[in-house]
């Protein structure tokens, strides 16, 4: 379970063999308890390096040993041997080291890291605490907010952030084990007593309470997010109805109709939950790719969760005749409005009475559709986030006619689905893509102001957002915003005249995604957007001069002066209209709760989880900062309403700023009122 071999005349090579990951198993402790001990007795021996069979350091204590009898060596007394050893013990880290195995690293003297490996302590995410060392030697090694960061959240970093942070010495591209041996003979015969991490003293932090208040925060922000996805299962309507008085129909067999990317996920997830399907396409090519790849999907998952494919329950028609005995329909062909204004006059005649009938849509209104058949209150909306199958997030979108009883039918269908469903009211983009305008336009502002959308996605990114604003925009098609700017009339045409006007019906506007897509590129998809990609489809992104060039023409033909824009900026005018027009949407009962609104952008926009959601992350912040803040940009930006502080936050810093779960009283107020 651990060899010793000697190599390089001098040097005692103690080899982890315990396939496939080399946990520390009683074995394994007991192999390298012999071998440090055998390689420190042997006077030939006057180094040590410790690696991993197979490319693999170590994945920690064997999970599976866990119990009340536990055999074998305890891990400490081995690890604190290796430690006070008196020839230099180098780690030579490839593939993972993690829990015991980053603790059996961190007792060597020097770490050696190949560049593809990844670090962490992920016990907490087993309930556990890194009980070999780790919570007292890692403090002493990189400080204690990065530990604290760490030991935390069980996160894996790369070995070059575990570089940055000194976690290891150096980082290879080449062969791990042959770097460490060099690195070995380089150090044989000099003094330990620096390198031994448990006698350095723990850092002094003047700061250590504000250090322990920040993860505090993080940690009441991820309890806050765990009841928050419960109380959003309660919900209620404007009129009063709720989930505890509103009993949902059985779903037997529902029908997806539209089978591009959407539909296929929505099938795929309904399958997988149980219920059967009906998938409905006209186009006979693309009905015969969905059905390839729906079953290809559906194969995928069933291999990975160990379950039979459930592909019987589906049955494919490219006739929408089809969906007459079903008991639920989700529409999912193109965002169109008089397409699917005409897709619901053919359900509601078609469809036996009683069928629900559900549009994916986006972003066009729910009442519309409604109009078109003969039972409105039988429609909702059921805004499913791509890929279908895989996101969390489902917004039940109820118009001003919908019933109770329809609204309690998604809901607990997205429930079987192992959604998480929350149900909103029939605005312009809903919750989620409502608040995302505001955010949007910010960053475009703040390119036109000096930003770049590499400083704009870093700064976004560091707040938590898997990924920037820009980055998410190549990733999801630029040309899907430009055809609704244009349908609303705001995306003209720059011409060849190069007048660009940056008002549209009295507030300021940046036609700079708009100019982008004249010039055909919508991101991934074209292999060119606010990035490169190297090629239509590509993933990485790189910066692209061509849109630093655009930039600065747009500002010389505009007389804009770029001026230097810190993160801070960018995240206060980004953050904070984003979270003022939830705030009016809270006010308009739109949303029924900040909860709402804060589980659709957790679980549907990347809202970093640790700061439990944009109505929380403003309490956090203080509510008198945000409207602070939002106070000054409006006064300096009057063409911008979307800045303007909306009466609720005004409200709530006169009533104090109460924590979130109180707002409810305000919000009650001001809508009575309204
Ligand atoms: C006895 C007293 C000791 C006290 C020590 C106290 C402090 C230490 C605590 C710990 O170390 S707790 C464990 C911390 N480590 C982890 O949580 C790592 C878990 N593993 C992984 O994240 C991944 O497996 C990996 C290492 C990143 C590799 O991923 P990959 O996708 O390549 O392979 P997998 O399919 O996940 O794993 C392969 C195989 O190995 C089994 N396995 C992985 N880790 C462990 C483990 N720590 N203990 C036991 N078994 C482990 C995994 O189940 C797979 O097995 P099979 O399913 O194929 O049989």
């Amino acid at each position: 379970m651990a060899q010793l071999s000697y190599v390089s005349g001098s040097v005692g090579l103690i080899t982890l063999q315990n396939p496939p990951v080399n946990v520390l198993s009683a074995a394994t402790r007991q192999g390298i308890m012999e071998s440090m001990k055998k390689a420190l007795n042997d006077p030939k021996v006057k180094s040590v390096v410790i690696c991993g069979q197979n490319g693999v350091f170590c994945a920690g204590a064997d999970i599976k040993e866990f119990g009340p009898n536990i055999s074998g060596p305890s891990i400490v007394p081995l690890i604190y041997d290796i430690e006070v050893a008196n020839k230099p013990v180098v780690a030579a880290i490839e593939g993972s080291a993690l829990g015991g195995g980053l603790e059996l690293a961190l007792t060597c003297h020097y770490r050696i890291a190949h560049s593809k490996t990844r670090l962490g302590l992920p016990e907490v995410t087993l309930g556990l605490l890194p009980g070999a060392g780790g919570t007292q030697l890692l403090p002493r090694l990189i400080g204690i907010p990065a530990s604290l960061e760490l030991i935390t959240t069980g996160r894996h970093i790369t070995a070059a952030e575990a570089l940055q942070l000194g976690l290891v010495d150096h980082v290879t591209q080449s062969d791990t084990v042959d770097s460490a041996v060099k690195f070995a003979l380089s150090v044989e015969g000099e003094p330990l007593d620096s390198r031994r991490i448990s006698k350095r003293p723990c850092p002094h932090l003047p700061d250590l309470d504000a250090v322990f208040e920040a993860v505090m925060q993080k940690a009441r922000a991820l309890q806050y997010s765990f009841f928050a996805q419960r109380a959003v299962g309660r919900w209620s309507m404007p009129s009063g109805a709720s989930w505890n008085t509103s009993k949902a129909r059985p779903v037997h067999r529902a029908a997806v109709l539209g089978l591009g990317t959407m539909g296929r996920g929505i099938t795929v997830a309904l399958a997988q939950a149980g219920v059967s399907v009906v998938a409905v396409e006209i186009q006979e090519k693309q009905l015969n790719e969905a059905r390839e790849h729906v079953y290809a999907t559906l194969e995928r998952g069933a291999q990975q969760s160990g379950v039979s494919p459930s592909c019987a329950n589906i049955t494919y028609s490219h006739d929408i005749q089809a969906v007459a005995d079903v008991d639920l329909v989700i529409e999912a062909v193109l965002e169109d409005l008089s397409l699917k204004e005409k897709v619901f006059q053919q359900l509601s005649a078609i469809c036996k009475p009683g069928t629900l009938l559900c549009s994916n849509t986006s972003s066009l209104d729910l009442n519309c559709l409604a109009s078109q058949t003969k039972n409105p209150e039988l429609v909702v909306g059921m805004h499913f986030f791509a890929p279908a199958h895989v996101m969390k997030l489902l917004e039940v979108v109820y118009g001003s006619k919908s019933s109770p009883e329809a609204v309690a039918t998604a809901m607990q269908l997205g429930k079987k689905m192992g959604k998480i469903s929350v149900a909103v009211g029939n605005c312009r983009g809903f919750v989620g893509n409502r608040m995302l305008k505001p955010y949007i336009e910010q960053s475009y502002f703040l390119l036109e102001e000096g930003a770049t959308p590499e400083l704009v996605d870093k700064a976004l990114e560091e707040f938590g957002f898997p990924m920037g604003v820009f980055r998410m925009s190549d990733l999801s098609g630029l040309d899907v915003g430009w055809r609704v700017r244009k349908e609303d009339g705001l995306a003209e045409p720059v011409g060849t005249s190069g007048q660009i006007t940056r008002l549209r019906g009295g507030r300021r506007y940046s036609p700079l995604g708009d100019i982008l897509c004249e010039h055909g590129r919508f991101g991934q998809k074209t292999g060119l957007g606010w990035y490169q990609y190297g090629r239509p489809g590509g993933r990485v992104a790189k910066s692209d001069p061509w849109v630093f060039n655009l930039l600065e023409e747009y500002r010389a033909r505009l007389g804009l002066t770029a001026r230097p824009i810190d993160q801070q900026e960018v995240l206060e005018r980004c953050l904070y209209s984003l979270i003022n027009e939830g705030l009016c949407i809270l006010e308009e009962g739109f949303a029924s709760s900040p909860e709402d609104i804060d589980v659709i952008y957790v679980f549907g926009y990347g809202w970093p989880k640790h700061r439990g959601g944009p109505m929380f992350y403003a309490s956090m912040v203080g509510l008198a900062t945000v409207l602070e803040r939002l106070d000054h940009y409006y006064r300096s930006n009057p063409d911008v309403p979307s800045l303007k502080p909306c009466k609720l936050l005004r409200q709530l810093v006169a009533s104090g700023s109460p924590p979130v779960h109180k707002w409810k009283e305000i919000t009650k107020k001001i809508q009575n009122r309204l």
